[in-house]
């Protein structure tokens, strides 16, 4: 569903992201972790088409987000680490905005936003303007938006920052119900007990290297995942030194 294919994203003089292969299949939760500053929102917002790169490719369901972002675009939902929402417009209005630039019939639209604003409990706070939102109200009306096209690749940026514990769990039942219809979803995340418990794979980068990826199972092996990342981020410094 997405292939990241020698992936690299320069800044000036700064490799934010070096030659980062990664792929993600249908039905899959994929967890990429990393230090502060690894490359991980780069590497995302390369794959959203957001931020242009200086060499490899990206496939999203087999089309070049290179050669074809609009048609990429239409198979995505990105929720950034962020959501700077337009504050002016209330929650409902931000809703069919997004639901327009994605072309989401009438119906459709009325029942995705029932279902996930009764679900996360933010119907009768859709008629505020988003200036009104609490960072975890605008959390959930990023998360409305981003599955307002029903999307069957889910890249999201630390989703779980500013959730409260309600609605991370509706948040993970989510993931697992998009993944059981075949979409796949890649996430970054510092909390790694929520990786650990919910993600089929990870992929763990270091300075934009990838330094493991795969099952998670396979990388955990008999240990915790906090483990093996602070003995993979020690022996990688060993090793560069
Ligand atoms: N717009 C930018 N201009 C210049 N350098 C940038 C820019 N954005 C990120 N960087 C640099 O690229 C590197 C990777 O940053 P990035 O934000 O991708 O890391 P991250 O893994 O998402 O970090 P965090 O976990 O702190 O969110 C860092 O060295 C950062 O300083």
């Amino acid at each position: 569903m997405l292939r990241i294919e020698n992936l690299t994203k320069t800044y000036g003089d700064n490799k934010a992201v070096d030659s980062l292969t990664l792929h993600i299949g249908r039905g899959e939760i994929y967890a990429f972790i990393g230090h502060n500053g690894a490359g991980k929102t780069t590497a995302i917002k390369c794959c959203c088409g957001i931020l242009g790169f200086d060499e490899g490719e990206i496939f999203v369901d087999g089309v070049s987000v290179r050669e074809n972002p609009l048609e990429c675009k239409k198979k995505i939902a990105y929720i950034p680490d962020n959501p700077n929402l337009y504050e002016f417009l209330s929650g409902i209005k931000y809703l069919n905005f997004i639901a327009d630039i994605y072309g989401v019939p009438q119906k459709e639209r009325e029942e995705r936003i029932k279902k996930y604003a009764d679900l996360f409990e933010l119907t009768s706070d859709l008629a505020q303007p988003v200036s009104a939102y609490s960072h975890g109200m605008k959390q959930k009306l990023a998360i409305i938006s981003g599955l307002i096209h029903a999307p069957e690749l889910i890249i999201m940026d630390e989703p779980f920052v500013g959730l409260d514990p309600k609605s991370s769990y509706l948040l993970k039942e989510l993931m697992h119900e998009h993944c059981d219809r075949g979409g796949a979803i890649f996430f970054s995340t510092h909390i790694l007990e929520v990786a650990e418990k919910l993600c089929d794979k990870v992929a763990i980068i270091k300075k934009g290297k990838l330094i493991v990826s795969g099952n998670m199972e396979e990388v955990r092996g008999t240990e915790s995942l906090e483990n093996v990342f602070l003995e993979l981020e020690e022996a990688h410094v060993k090793n560069t030194n």
